[in-house]
């Protein structure tokens, strides 16, 4: 199994208690994702000129970008109390009845990874959207009946890694969505500087942008890089975060100048080597790496792609120039080459701060493009 490298993009229980220090609380300090503030700024305003509880709200982007914090801040902004749950929470219809059962009159109701959620559950969740209403359903067999609850109105915010897995119907019921993107190096920066000075070490320009540009577009990455060179400033350096302390750091953590990580290395060699470049399923793909498909999918793949490492095309993955290169390797003379910096963006390597921009490999992007054998 994938196990966490200094670049996951995913935390433990332990490093979300630690996020919570370092979390924006309010939409003016929130980095990036413009247009997503803006337009997320506009819903919450109108909502509050006419004092009603604004649409729900649909938050879909890779781990670590942020959609808890913006989920937060919703409420924070609104000044409603916010519930937390998730979909691997909600096992029957009777788990999230509960929930939705005793929500406050314009409570925040954040509903993570909701694509997880059972099925009896999402029909619930429908109705209880749209006329915020729930079914208790009472008996079992031909003579149950469905006892109509009214609930308070309230506002969902769902976060998902993977919009194109929520069904139609549960999409429809939102009335925005938000695309969060991979960050640019210099909101990155941004990001680093803050967190430092609520850590209280203060960081030097250089030592933010070498840091940044191995976070693969990520602020969890970046503020968990960040507590790395601060642990060997403190024990093995003189203390400051300068630009040879931070390097001497992400080496020892084993952090790609680029940011790539064990498994995007493992996914880069099976693909060059097993495979000759591909083109290969992500089945086969994850089969060979030992990894569960998923993982594959949606950890390392979005960062290859928009790091123009790696193409998904209709017959599978297919390996860039840029890979070969990378991994110092040369091309068979038949290998097929996906038109990967086409389809994903800049390359990271090419940019200031080496973690290119923003490309367009957006999580939802990857999603539409799962075409494995
Ligand atoms: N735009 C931002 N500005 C400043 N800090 C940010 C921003 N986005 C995320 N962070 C920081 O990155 C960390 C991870 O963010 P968060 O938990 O909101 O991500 P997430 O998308 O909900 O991840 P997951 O899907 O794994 O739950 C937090 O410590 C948060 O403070």
């Amino acid at each position: 199994m994938y196990e966490r490298d200094a670049v996951s993009p995913e935390a433990d229980v332990e490093e979300h208690q630690i996020e919570g220090a370092l979390r924006p609380k309010a939409l003016s300090e929130f980095v990036g994702q413009h247009r997503v503030r803006e337009q997320l700024s506009l819903v919450l305003h109108s909502a509050q000129r006419r004092n009603r509880a604004p649409d729900h709200i649909l938050m879909s982007g890779g781990p670590g970008l942020g959609k808890t914090t913006l989920a937060m801040i919703i409420a924070a902004e609104l000044g409603a109390p916010l519930r937390i749950t998730s979909g691997p929470a909600i096992e029957r219809s009777g788990d999230l009845a509960a929930v939705l059962s005793t929500l406050q009159e314009g409570e925040v109701l954040f509903l993570d990874e909701i694509h997880r959620m059972a099925r009896p559950a999402e029909e619930m969740l429908y109705v209880a959207m749209e006329d915020f209403r729930v079914d208790v359903i009472v008996g079992k067999g031909p003579g149950a009946t469905a006892i109509p609850l009214d609930i308070a109105p309230f506002t969902l915010v769902g976060a998902t890694t993977r919009a194109g897995m929520l069904p139609a119907p549960l999409r429809d019921r939102f009335g925005f969505t938000a695309h969060m993107d991979f960050y640019e190096p210099a909101e990155l920066e941004q990001i680093l500087h803050r967190s430092a000075g609520l850590l209280g070490a203060p960081l030097e320009a250089a030592a933010a942008g070498e840091i940044a540009g191995r976070s693969r577009g990520t602020p969890r990455i970046a503020n968990r890089l960040l507590r790395r060179v601060r642990d060997y400033a403190e024990v093995r350096g003189d203390g400051r975060l300068t630009l040879a302390n931070a390097r001497a750091a992400l080496e020892l953590y084993e952090v790609d100048p680029l940011g790539l990580d064990r498994l995007d290395r493992a996914i880069l060699d099976v693909l060059l080597n097993r495979f000759r470049g591909g083109p290969v399923g992500l089945s086969t793909l994850a089969v060979s790496v030992g990894e569960e498909a998923e993982t594959v999918e949606v950890v390392a793949e979005p960062f290859l792609v928009r790091s123009g490492f790696l193409a998904r095309t209709p017959r599978g993955r297919v390996a860039t120039p840029m890979a070969w290169t990378h991994m110092g390797l040369t091309p068979p003379p038949d290998a097929a080459f996906g038109a990967a910096m086409g389809a994903s963006g800049r390359n990271p390597g090419s940019s200031a701060g080496n973690n290119g921009g923003r490309g367009n490999g957006r999580q939802a992007d990857g999603e539409q493009g799962e075409n494995s054998p």
